[in-house]
């Protein structure tokens, strides 16, 4: 192909998209003449497909694109110009595609049509645009422009007390890039844990659990301010070491050390180095004690029950005797009594005046046992929000439930079998702190 007919091609292309794009835009209700403006034609073929912000981008992206094609067509083939503008073709084609496939889902979506399409719209954009524009029964689905749920609003003015004694947690939010796009985890999460608190921490699968855990202890920072007593937990993070435990889902024993090789391995590396070894040792026998693994010290990590491995994870964190003790399902794998037990352990430890924070997968048959319950709920925009914090006894009534599980199911969203009514309780739940402080 010579140059000019590359040209050709490519203007004749879009042309014929352009005349696509008109159609598509008169069936979603907006201006066709809008098609003409190349880069106005990407964002409200973003704005068509119900996605503004994916089509802001791709605008900007095809305006890098469309400038390194009409470069690469200007200049001498094997010149360093032509050289320099195929390198910047292929870097912006990347995020581009992201972009035209998060904008041809929502089309497909918008349009009732299978999201396969999104194969011939990356290959021949053009005459998809004409299939789509120009076929009658290419038209928008039912309820479409659909229904945004309506999301209940950003807070300020609910910052806990940083000063009050016990756990502070203030988390404006937390962010992190997924697919090109900054995704809101965790937002407005305001709560003080009083000391010698255990707290239960509950909401459905992918809520931000485990963001907000590992927000709380500083191993993945958010835009946020956490106190534990009188220290900043961000600012002094590796001081604060010792004083926050926190227990994986996953065991983390060797199965061929003995119980108490693993608990003297535990402790030098998480009691302080100015340790002597008979306070490291009395310590151990204690912690050995606390958990019940005193008679099984010298039997090897596979040969213990699942109860009692699991009280040897526990035993491992408590060693350095945390202020802040967080489980990750502890009672994973166990039965209704070991859990019992290994729960009332738990508020023993609590009672000493430490704050325990416990994710279960099944709380009912421990929920007696916790002192408060924080529920977080992803919202409309699928964000972790704080739906409740507070007295056990009073959550059941504030979701008027009579269990935890269906309080989670409250908030669950409906295509995960919940209620979906998340942004309710986060509304509600903001109402009643901002009555509190009034
Ligand atoms: N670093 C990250 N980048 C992008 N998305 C993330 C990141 N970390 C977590 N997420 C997303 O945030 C959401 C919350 O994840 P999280 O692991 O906190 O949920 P969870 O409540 O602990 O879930 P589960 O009970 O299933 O363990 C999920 O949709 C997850 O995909």
């Amino acid at each position: 192909m010579t140059r000019t007919t590359e040209f050709l091609a490519f203007f004749a292309a879009q042309i014929l998209e352009t005349i696509g794009m008109w159609r598509i835009f008169v069936k979603c209700g907006k201006r066709g003449w809008l098609s003409v403006i190349p880069l106005f034609r990407q964002y409200y073929l973003g704005v068509c497909a119900g996605r503004d912000g994916e089509g802001r981008m791709l605008a900007l992206l095809e305006a890098g694109v469309d400038a390194s094609i009409v470069s690469c067509i200007f200049f001498e083939v094997g010149s360093l110009q032509y050289m320099v503008a195929s390198f910047f073709f292929l870097l912006v084609m990347i995020p581009y595609t992201i972009f035209r496939i998060r904008v041809c889902f929502g089309l497909c979506d918008a349009f009732g049509r299978n999201r396969f399409w999104v194969v011939p719209w990356i290959v021949f954009d053009w005459l998809c645009a004409l299939i789509w524009g120009l076929i009658p029964s290419f038209k928008t689905a039912e309820g479409y422009p659909f229904d945004e749920e309506e999301v209940a609003p950003e807070l300020s003015g609910l910052e806990v007390d940083l000063d009050a004694p016990g756990l502070s947690i203030n988390i404006t939010r937390r962010t992190a890039m997924s697919f090109l796009k900054r995704k809101v985890l965790l937002r407005d999460i305001h709560l003080n844990i009083p000391m010698g608190h255990m707290v239960l921490l509950l909401g459905g699968s992918g809520s931000g659990k485990t963001t907000f855990l590992n927000a709380v202890t500083g191993y993945e920072k958010a835009k946020a301010v956490i106190t534990l007593g009188d220290s900043d937990v961000y600012k002094q993070y590796n001081s604060m070491k010792y004083d926050i435990g926190f227990v994986p889902q996953q065991d983390l024993v060797r199965g061929s050390d003995t119980v108490y090789r693993t608990l003297s391995d535990a402790a030098r590396l998480r009691l302080p180095a100015d340790y002597t070894i008979d306070k490291r040792r009395n310590r151990i026998n204690d912690v050995l004690d606390t958990f019940g693994l005193t008679p099984v010290k010298s039997s090897l990590v596979d040969k213990l029950s699942g109860g009692q491995r699991k009280r040897l994870s526990i035993a491992m964190e408590y060693i350095s005797d945390p202020t802040l003790f967080i489980l990750d399902e502890p009672d994973s794998g166990l039965d209704g009594v070991m859990a019992r037990s290994l729960f009332e352990k738990l508020r023993s430890i609590a009672n000493t005046g430490k704050i325990v924070i416990v994710i279960t997968h099944t709380p009912d048959r421990v929920a007696d046992l916790f002192d408060d319950v924080i529920v977080v709920a992803k919202d409309a925009m699928r964000t972790g929000r704080l739906a409740y914090y507070g007295n056990t006894i009073d959550a059941y009534e504030f979701f008027g439930k009579r269990s935890m599980e269906e309080i989670l199911m409250s908030v669950n969203r409906k295509e995960e079998g919940g209620e979906g009514r998340a942004d309710d309780f986060v509304r509600k739940y903001s109402a009643l702190k901002a009555g509190g402080m009034a």
